[in-house]
């Protein structure tokens, strides 16, 4: 038995994005003598343009971006030989500082599938919805019953919606006689209602709404709270099958001259993995917890066999697919392209709330499943099995979400300078999931072992090829419709009648007769989804939380299997917890027990029918309600999180200043000529470590 050296910290968080950020706030804020650490292998986002100016996403996805870890598949015949990259967060904040704000959640049956399904008491929409509004403020309309109206994170319309969402939802109501308009699509239980969408963004002052900046940068009086940035963590250190710390090196991105010699820091209370679905699962194979055999092939000692860590990878399937737009709409693209004068009328705005910098582009859509004859023809036999066995009986799953992007998401280097909108649709459920594993034993920067499994299944691609049909339809009677931007069509046979147009001078009219496509049309489609597919950046499911001999990493108070956890014995039960964190108590510390347990959307059991940043804000809120009782803490009332912008300071135990120009991070090693990744490259972006320039304000 190793002498354990004295804990630096009471509770260590390995990751320190969205997830780690709300449980480590309402921790903090609940006890500030609490001691915590945040170690974060990205850097830190207090304050800064590129990440509290939201319509600022796009430079995130630059591929000389530090913000973003970049996981590259491996090839796949169902990808026309593509190798899929998909990027998570990596700074503070984690996706949710990075992300596209796009507010949309989760059906209640997906939470009371996690509960039911996949036997995790407590997790099911009756307990989690009150968590759910207890992380918003919902500025974007009053008294919604299943909203919140004094949480930390405000979500609003944003500072500007744009005419090409309002023709969007013009033509839906003209030409859709079987679904209405509704003021609320996410209101947890309705599908098949058009609406405006909104967005996790402070509509007063235009500032994204992230747990970085509204649960911990908030607390920077607070000296128990200590984040430490540009630090990789390599494994979790045990005493037994206790957990007692975590190992780490500096992050070679962040800090590509520093000393590599592993460092420890302990825990006296618990230490929590939250490094999100590609993060954890890795930190615990490099820990001796995994398959067996895998851990073999690298030489690591096996501290407990776990077969289902790194499997059950799942996302959603989107495509943005380009229509040319005239004149008159309201797009992104002069700010993408880095024009000057554009980039500068956008920052004024910003000032006070407003503009496209305080937006996303993304204002209108609809969770949408089948209900006509046509619906059904068009998602075809392939498809039949899957709505029988899995959406028939679950009326709030939507198939698929659709909706008008008032931007071309793709290489403006290339495409031709002119205004542009998209037509995005996502598939909710893809059928296929996938994998990631470690490459090395010992190295925590070596590229993963990852194989996405896009489009495996044939209802997969029936899906899309129903959500390209039906936007299609919309996008051609839109008012500022000027033809199919080509590149990034199908390529349908000369004499088609489904080919595409190219120019056109306007729109087709209401009451058009809607485009038939052949058999040879839909293999068309299909190929072009196999070239186009691209990631909604909604990784989850690698370190499920399922029945051990189902495939489980974690239970549902979220330790992992065969290590020592906090799990509480006895009667308490999680339901009396969500009730009594609406008055949130405050804690009293008792006896020093120490744990290891989970946080981050590597968690999720099973998919859900949305983007996926307010599931990891419950799976934040509902942790640090777990954590709180494992650790003995009695709760009596929870300290309230001060919001107050003023506050945001302090809390600057900050790694040395980045290189200001070095070569590609090691990320990128390889990764030039991968198609997909040039997915909104910025014309600005230089190879530097620094933030990633998308919008240059001169
Ligand atoms: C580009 C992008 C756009 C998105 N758009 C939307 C959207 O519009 N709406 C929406 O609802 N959702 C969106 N999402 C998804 C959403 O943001 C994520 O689902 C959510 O942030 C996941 O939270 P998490 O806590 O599980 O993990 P993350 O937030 O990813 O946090 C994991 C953290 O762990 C760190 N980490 C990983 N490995 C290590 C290690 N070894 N050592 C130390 N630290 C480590 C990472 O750097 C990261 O900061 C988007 C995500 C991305 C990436």
């Amino acid at each position: 038995m190793m002498n354990t050296p004295p804990a630096d910290f009471d509770i260590i968080f390995g990751g320190g994005g969205t997830a780690a950020c709300v449980a480590a706030g309402r921790l903090a804020a609940a006890n500030p003598t609490l001691r915590i650490l945040v170690l974060e292998a990205g850097e830190h986002t207090k304050n800064e343009d590129s990440h509290v100016q939201p319509g600022r996403y796009f430079g995130h996805l630059s591929p000389a971006s530090t913000t973003l870890k970049f996981h590259v598949g491996k090839p796949s015949e169902a990808l026309a030989g593509r190798s899929l990259v998909i990027p998570s967060g990596r700074c503070i904040g984690g996706g949710s500082s990075v992300n596209f704000t796009m507010y949309t959640r989760a059906s209640a049956s997906d939470y009371d599938d996690w509960e039911t399904q996949f036997k995790n008491p407590g997790w099911g929409s009756q307990y989690l919805l009150p968590l759910l509004r207890k992380t918003e403020t919902y500025q974007a309309q009053p008294n919604q019953p299943t909203h919140g109206y004094s949480g930390p994170l405000k979500v609003s319309w944003g500072g500007h919606v744009t005419n090409v969402a309002n023709q969007f939802l013009e033509v839906a109501a003209a030409t859709d006689h079987n679904r209405t308009y509704t003021e609320d699509a996410n209101d947890f239980y309705e599908c098949n209602k058009y609406g405006k969408w909104p967005k996790w963004i402070d509509g007063e002052t235009g500032k994204r709404s992230d747990p970085a900046h509204y649960y911990i940068y908030n607390q920077g009086a607070n000296e128990n709270l200590v984040i430490r940035t540009g630090q990789q963590v390599k494994r979790v250190l045990f005493e037994g099958e206790k957990a007692v710390g975590l190992e780490y090196v500096a992050d070679r991105v962040l800090r590509p001259d520093a000393d590599q010699a592993p460092q420890q820091v302990y825990a006296s209370r618990l230490v929590v993995l939250s490094s999100g679905a590609f993060g954890s699962p890795a930190i615990l194979e490099r820990s001796g917890i995994g398959a067996a055999d895998l851990l073999a092939k690298h030489d690591i000692p096996v501290k407990v066999d776990l077969p289902a860590v790194g499997e059950n990878f799942q996302d959603h399937n989107i495509c943005f697919v380009p229509y040319q737009a005239s004149d008159e709409a309201e797009t992104f693209d002069a700010l993408i392209r880095g024009d000057i004068a554009e980039t500068t009328k956008n920052s004024d705005l910003w000032t006070e709330g407003k503009g496209l910098l305080a937006a996303n582009g993304m204002d209108a859509g609809i969770k949408i499943r089948p209900i006509t004859e046509q619906d059904f023809a068009e998602l075809g036999p392939e498809f039949e099995g899957r709505w029988n066995d899995y959406f028939v009986n679950a009326p709030d799953k939507p198939v698929i979400w659709f909706g008008p992007s008032s931007f071309l998401l793709g290489d403006h280097t290339t495409a031709p300078v002119r205004r542009y909108f998209s037509m995005a649709y996502v598939n909710e459920y893809p059928i296929s999931m996938g994998s990631v594993h470690i490459s090395s034993g010992e190295d925590p920067h070596a590229p993963s072992d990852f194989n996405p499994a896009f489009l495996n299944h044939p209802a997969d691609l029936a899906t899309l090829r129903w959500g390209y049909k039906k936007t299609r339809e919309i996008a051609r009677r839109m008012k500022y419709y000027r033809g199919e931007h080509l590149p990034i069509h199908p390529n349908f046979a000369a004499g088609s009648e489904a080919l595409c147009s190219g120019e056109v001078s306007g729109p087709i009219t209401l009451d058009a007769p809607r485009l038939k496509y052949t058999e040879e049309d839909d293999k068309a489609i299909d190929d072009f989804h196999r070239k186009f597919i691209q990631t909604s950046w909604h990784s989850l499911g690698t370190c499920a939380m399922k029945p051990r001999e189902e495939g489980g990493v974690v239970d549902p108070r979220l330790n992992v299997y065969g290590t020592t956890n906090l799990k509480v014995a006895g009667d308490r039960r999680l339901f009396h917890l969500s009730l009594l964190l609406e008055f949130m108590p405050s804690f009293n510390l008792s006896i020093p027990r120490v744990g290891f347990c989970f946080l981050d959307l590597s968690i999720a059991p099973a998919n859900v029918g949305a983007n996926t940043y307010s599931s990891a804000l419950t799976v934040g809120e509902k942790a640090a309600v777990i954590i709180a009782e494992d650790l003995g803490l009695q709760i009596d009332g929870v300290g309230a999180l001060e919001t107050s912008e003023q506050t945001i300071s302090g809390l600057d135990e900050l790694v040395p200043a980045p290189p200001t120009k070095t070569k590609l991070p090691d990320d990128f090693a390889g990764l030039e000529g991968i198609e997909g990744l040039t997915i909104s490259s910025m014309v600005n972006d230089e190879y530097t470590n620094s933030k990633p320039a998308m919008i240059t304000v001169m």
